[in-house]
């Protein structure tokens, strides 16, 4: 593959700076909020912000269903905090109605980090990267993992950074360092995949 193309989720969260970290990763990086534009992007990120606003607008485009789809034949996605909850099996705490798109067999926990602690920076030692400053923002943990999931990183005895297939999942925020090592990882993904 040449230069791959990489979505964004464009439904709600912070869009514009993964663009921006892709693009600094060598990858084109789009906006995407229909399933015609899902159909041309070789990868996908899905970003921070709230993730039951996204569950709800996900179902309300009518990108859900070609969301699994795509998932599940193998397509590489990144999702970074509320973008981690939509890649999990499973929500601990969801709200009513909330939905994933699931891929990832992990069990998370929503603004697990609780209120003392609700905004903070931390470094984080992911494997295969190295250490990377962390932002997180009400951000979720992941409570367990299935045999197929790879933890690539912990903070606080909490498992922080994931990875099953070309599934790829963080805690942080990484699009807000201006380190573009997280993201040049997942273009690596996606150039595999193709
Ligand atoms: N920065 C974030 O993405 C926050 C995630 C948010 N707490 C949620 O549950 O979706």
């Amino acid at each position: 593959m040449n230069t791959p193309v990489i979505g964004v989720l464009a439904l709600q969260g912070d869009v514009r700076e993964h663009l921006i970290a892709l693009a600094a990763a060598d990858a084109v990086a789009r906006p995407v909020r229909r399933p015609e534009e899902l159909a041309e992007v070789d990868g996908l990120v899905i970003p921070g912000g709230e993730s039951t606003t996204i569950s709800k607008l996900a179902a309300l485009f009518g990108m859900l269903e070609p969301l699994r789809e795509r998932v599940r034949a193998g397509m590489p996605v990144y999702g970074t905090c509320a973008g981690l909850i939509m890649l999990a099996d499973k929500i601990l705490d969801p709200r009513s109605g909330q939905e994933t798109i699931g891929g990832i067999e992990m069990i998370v926990r929503r603004n697990a980090f609780g209120r003392q602690n609700e905004s903070f920076e931390a470094t984080v030692d992911v494997l295969g990267v190295g250490p990377v400053e962390g932002v997180f923002i009400r951000a979720p943990w992941v409570e367990s993992v299935g045999a197929e999931t790879e933890v690539l990183a912990e903070h606080g005895g909490h498992i922080v950074a994931v990875r099953q297939g070309n599934a790829l999942a963080t805690s942080f925020h990484p699009e807000l360092t201006g380190d573009h090592r997280m993201h040049a990882l997942f273009v690596d993904m996606v150039r595999a995949a193709g």
